[in-house]
């Protein structure tokens, strides 16, 4: 499935954070049992190229690259067999390196500035970030006014209740966040506790 279907089909993207890639088969079995197929894997710590790796061998859901701000990221998620890369800001170096590769990249906008510039690269699919304090579904409705072409993915500061909320914009095509696989219980080993939020969010946005 190409990203933009998987995100308007499974409407969450999970940003995970994984300690230790260890954790990346028992995490990606609690998503897809879950019902969400698909992982945002954050080059946030030292374990995420090789969870992205082994994620991707797994298989079970589709893995992308998440927190990726410099092309050597860009060039580490390829290498790991990401499918998709989220940056939390619009770098015309991350987006010319994802388009060299033909890696699907999801850049972030807050501004009607940053969309231009990201239509500019011929970017038309972008994360709104940080969404909840830059004005949240309002904001997200206001800047579709100008630019009715662009699909937004709102991550930051959402959880199940204000996921709806977004959801029901037309332009947006999914909500990104970390309330259902919470940093310690992924390190605490708590995946059927994990699989139970996945499942309950999963719920939420459904209704
Ligand atoms: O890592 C990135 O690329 C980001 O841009 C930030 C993350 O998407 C948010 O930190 C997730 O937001 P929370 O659901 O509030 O935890």
């Amino acid at each position: 499935m190409e990203p933009t279907e998987l995100l308007r089909t499974n409407r969450l993207v999970p940003v995970v954070v994984l300690d230790d890639a260890a954790h990346a088969e028992p995490l990606a079995d609690a998503l897809a049992t879950g019902g969400l197929p698909v992982a945002e894997v954050t080059f946030r710590t030292p374990a995420a190229a090789e969870a992205i790796a082994r994620m991707a061998a797994h298989g079970g859901v589709t893995v992308g690259a998440g927190t990726v701000t410099t092309v050597d990221q860009v060039d580490q998620a390829v290498r790991a067999g990401a499918r998709f890369v989220v940056s939390p800001g619009f770098s015309a170096a991350v987006v010319r390196r994802c388009q060299e590769h033909g890696i699907f990249v999801l850049p972030g906008a807050s501004t009607a500035t940053e969309v231009m510039t990201a239509l500019d690269a011929g970017v038309d699919v972008l994360k709104f970030f940080p969404a909840g304090t830059s004005g949240g579904a309002p904001a997200v409705a206001a800047l579709s006014a100008p630019f009715p072409q662009v699909r937004f993915v709102p991550t930051g500061g959402i959880d199940a209740d204000s996921a709806a909320d977004y959801l029901r914009l037309p332009s947006v095509l999914a909500v990104g966040g970390s309330w259902m696989v919470p940093r310690k219980a992924i390190a605490a080993g708590e995946f059927a506790h994990v699989a139970e939020l996945v499942r309950a969010s999963v719920a939420a946005v459904s209704r």
